[in-house]
């Protein structure tokens, strides 16, 4: 596959050495690929970078390329593939994707070298850099609008029974750093929210059994750590030793565990930039309850960055999303991905949009400016682990530039809001010079890499200028040359050619060349080598040129190169004040883009705040909305009021029902949607929209089989309404979505029924909650802040007619029959359901349902915490409601036994 110009290939030395003992470069290769044994290690070979082993053939699945087998090692045939050099960043991109690791180990000497060395020695090699998921620089590697995250988790014992992790997240493309400390599902639900590409994870953690499915299901690499983390004081010295401080006191005050955590990342980071040092922002704090706490199946479920399937397109980020810069894409996704509990915080966002939409002439003006903005962040950071190329100088003279451009425009405004006012002064806050300077030295046109030159401008230096002239002078004297012994020789096709093993020559049929052999020509050219068909000479005086032209070459390279170290210095020594402005233009993108996506869809500024109010008129999902307008169809918007009633008892529960697909689930998306958006500082679909700061959000909307877990659905069913009904606060907003209907019918009812209860009397949430037991609406006499709520439709000739209307009251039938008859459901399917449900409504499931609402004992004794004074019912005598429920003429002997047990526990409890 590739050429091995210089060394022994491992097969021939193997094979003379009886392959008894490794080649030297196997050798080589055994102890680099040891001490990187948990990456693939990409072997540098001429053109190719090679892998061997195992991870060839890793890399032959993953990759699809070709496993070839070449010679030996210790007697095993040596599995092998090959990439070539110049597409390793497609296929590293590929195997990043794929969640492993590489380490790309390169040639550090030139072959030639180690020929001196004498015949089998072996070119000095090194591993230069590893890639991993998290510590990507290349702008081929990272997703424009996505941050890419490593984290690492640490675990400390908080007590005898408990541990506390810290979780530190480095996006080394952009400098973010947070750090912060939780229990273990807050761990879950932060990693839900961080979506990291790579986290470090000790074993112990790894094999914590609370934690091994959040290990198993992330979409992340997770990279094993051994011990946990460092201890708090070596990890601090680390950290202060990156930061270059002698003490981590200026940033914050941390714990242990986020020590540890931030200690761990560093020294991945460290170890992955041999040496190349970042430029990491200090350590944030994330505060805990800074954020609205959501799970990962609410993330899932709610749609907010991928959608069910996994994809980003259709998901409430992509059709949110008007941002146009990289920076500000992150900086949505972080957005929606985090809303925020500070009313105070929500305010100054929410203001900055209202200030774009009341003037769309400025919010125009800055989103042209917008456009031509490159992506600042990552560009600082390529330059900064100088792995930047002249357009990433170019980015920063491009994006320096909009930065100043907005940041005039903000600045002339009158009295832009708090947020903004801050973008202006970050905007102003680097040194015009660098941009000046900048524009002055870089050409029109940029190649992607330095080495291959031209990317300084001419007339900014007279040296480079001059050494130019002098590389593409030698050049003509080569045209003229060739002209010069055509006509010597008398030989028209003559032609001065170069390769790399020749540098320059002479080029002519076999039949000239015979002559060139003779007197007298051959006294002036040299015989090089004879093809077929042709032959090569040289000269002196081409020689000579060769000289000349590539010490010309090299020494214009070398200015060039001069020019680029000294300005990505300038712009690393400005790190600070251009993420400042990388920062604010992000600010500016996204207060644009919200006003924008705002007075487009006609969507309302929320009032939020911290009261226990949820009041939304006239809303829509915005995700189906604009679904169906693409079919040209309307969505009708729908009013939700689950706000406290006054006396503090706990937010309302709407139970909806309606029938099928007449739009349950996209409503009560729709209100956790509202919640969402209003506190990550966006407007919201809606006419007006009132909501009291929410404090964690549930939803769970549908489930699937869970079949590589081994739970069924309604498993997974009951495990998340779990979660909810342990977890949800006072602040929490419920969407639970038809639970209890994946078992059988009175199993499903009672569990539903015993959730709602509970819901209401210990959670006293906010909440949603859709159902087909149209039963469970009977509780609404019981419960007094539940509300019934139902999506109407009506009926056209026999068909089912969907309206999306919510309106208070109850469902009359579930219209099931008729939506598998929309279905396609074969008609004798249908008719002979319809005899069934005709059957079944007779015998009237109802009934015992009413008699249980009435039942008064069964309903106290289910919910465990006593309503406030205000709201509760008189305790009824429980011994003397049993009596009233038996029939001692409908009972078994049996039956008459159990119930005189009952009776006997009752009286005993009472
Ligand atoms: N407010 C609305 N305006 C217009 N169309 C809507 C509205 N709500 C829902 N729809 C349409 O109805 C379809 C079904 O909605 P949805 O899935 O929410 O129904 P559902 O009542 O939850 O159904 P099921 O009980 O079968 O799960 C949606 O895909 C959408 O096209």
């Amino acid at each position: 596959m590739s050429a091995l110009p210089v060394e022994p290939t491992p097969d021939s030395s193997a094979r003379a050495a009886g392959d008894a003992r490794a080649t030297p470069m196997m050798a080589q290769y055994m102890e680099i690929k040891a001490a990187n044994a948990d990456c693939l290690l990409f072997y540098r070979m001429g053109d190719f970078y090679e892998l061997f082993f195992e991870d060839a053939e890793i890399a032959s699945r993953t990759l699809g390329i070709v496993l070839t087998k070449r010679g030996k090692h210790l007697g095993e045939d040596i599995a092998m593939c090959g990439v070539p050099v110049e597409r390793a960043e497609d296929y590293l991109n590929r195997l990043i994707g794929a969640g492993h690791r590489v380490a790309v180990c390169e040639q550090t000497e030139d072959p030639a070298e180690a020929r001196k060395r004498g015949g089998k020695s072996v070119v000095r090699r090194a591993v230069v850099r590893l890639v991993t998921p998290g510590t990507i620089t290349e702008d081929t590697l990272l997703e424009p609008g996505r941050a890419n995250l490593l984290a690492a988790v640490a675990r400390v014992r908080a007590s005898e029974a408990e541990w506390v992790y810290g979780l530190a997240a480095v996006d080394i493309s952009t400098g973010v750093f947070t750090v912060r400390e939780t229990g273990a599902a807050g761990l879950q639900a932060e990693i839900a929210r961080l979506e990291p590409r790579e986290i470090l994870v000790p074993d112990s953690a790894l094999d914590e059994p609370a934690l091994k499915a959040l290990w198993r299901e992330t979409r992340a690499a997770v990279t094993p750590m051994g011990r946990d983390g460092l201890d708090p004081l070596s990890g601090e010295r680390r950290l202060c030793a990156f930061f270059g401080v002698g003490t981590l006191a200026g940033f914050g005050a941390f714990s242990r565990a986020e020590i540890a955590a931030a200690a761990a990342v560093v020294a991945y980071v460290e170890r992955t930039q041999l040496g190349a040092r970042p430029p990491l922002s200090p350590p944030r704090h994330a505060e805990p309850g800074a954020c609205v706490q959501i799970d990962a199946a609410t993330r899932a479920n709610l749609e907010l960055s991928r959608t069910l399937g996994g994809e980003r397109a259709g998901s409430l980020l992509a059709t949110i999303d008007r941002t146009l810069t990289p920076g500000g894409g992150r900086l949505l996704a972080e957005r929606l991905a985090g809303p925020l509990t500070d009313v105070a915080a929500i305010d100054e966002r929410l203001d900055a949009v209202a200030w774009f939409v009341d003037d769309p002439v400025l919010r125009g003006a800055l989103r042209q400016a917008l456009k031509g903005a490159p992506d600042l962040a990552r560009a600082l950071a390529r330059l900064t682990l100088q792995r930047g190329g002249p357009r990433d100088l170019a980015a920063l003279r491009d994006g320096l530039a909009a930065g100043r451009a907005i940041g005039a425009a903000l600045s002339g405004a009158a009295l832009p809001p708090a947020e903004l006012a801050r973008a202006a002064e970050a905007l102003a806050g680097v040194d015009p010079a660098l941009e000046a300077d900048l524009a002055a030295a870089l050409a029109d046109e940029l190649p992607l890499n330095r080495r291959d030159g031209g990317f300084i401008r001419a007339g900014c230096d007279s040296a480079l200028d001059e050494t130019r002239a002098l590389r593409d002078e030698s050049r003509r004297v080569v045209a003229d040359l060739q002209a010069r012994y055509a006509e010597e020789t008398g030989c028209r096709t003559l032609r001065v050619k170069h390769n790399n093993f020749l540098g320059y020559f002479i080029e002519t049929p076999q039949a000239a060349g015979e002559e060139l052999l003779r007197p007298p020509l051959n006294a002036r050219y040299i015989h090089r080598q004879t093809m077929q068909g042709a032959m090569r000479f040289s000269t002196a005086e081409l020689a000579d040129l060769e000289s000349r032209i590539a010490s010309a070459g090299e020494r214009a390279l070398a200015i060039e190169f001069s020019h680029f170290d000294r300005l990505a210095a300038a712009a690393v020594a400005l790190g600070d004040p251009i993420k400042g402005v990388a920062d604010a233009l992000a600010v500016v993108d996204v207060a644009t883009a919200l006003a924008e996506l705002a007075d487009a869809g006609g969507w309302v500024r929320p009032t939020v705040d911290d009261s226990l109010a949820f009041a939304l008129e006239g809303a829509r999902h915005p995700v189906v909305e604009a679904a169906l307008k693409r079919e040209g169809q309307a969505f009708v918007a729908n009013d939700a009021e689950l706000s406290a009633p006054p006396g503090g008892a706990g937010g309302r529960i709407a139970l909806v029902t309606g029938p099928n697909m007449a739009g349950k689930s996209t409503y009560l998306r729709q209100n956790a949607i509202a919640a969402v958006l209003a506190q990550m500082g966006s407007f919201v679909p809606a006419r007006r929209a009132h909501i009291g700061v929410v404090d964690r959000l549930f939803s769970r909307v549908g489930a699937a089989d869970d079949l590589a877990r081994g739970r069924s659905t309604f498993m997974v069913e009951m495990i998340e309404a779990a979660a909810i009904l342990n977890q949800a606060t006072p602040r929490s907003l419920v969407i639970l979505d038809e639970i209890g209907r994946g078992t059988a019918t009175f199993d499903g009812l009672s569990i539903a029924w015993a959730a709602i209860e509970h819901l209401h009397e210990a959670n006293r949430c906010r909440a949603l909650f859709a159902t087909h037991f149209h039963e469970l609406t009977a509780l609404a006499r019981r419960l007094p802040r539940l509300v019934t709520s139902t999506v109407r439709v009506t009926e056209f000739q026999g068909d089912v007619v969907f309206l999306h209307e919510v309106v208070p009251g109850v469902a009359d039938r579930s219209y099931g029959i008729q939506v598998a008859k929309l279905a396609g459901l074969p008609r004798a399917v249908v008719e002979r359901a319809r005899v069934i449900l005709d059957e079944l409504e007779a015998s009237d499931r109802r009934a015992p349902v009413e008699r249980m609402i009435d039942d008064l004992p069964l309903f106290a004794a289910a919910s465990r915490q006593a309503p406030p004074a205000a709201e509760r019912e008189p305790e009824p005598d429980p011994v003397r409601v049993l009596l009233d429920g038996l029939d001692p003429d409908a009972m078994s002997p049996r039956e008459a036994l159990d119930a005189l047990y009952r009776l006997k526990q009752a009286g005993a409890a009472d």
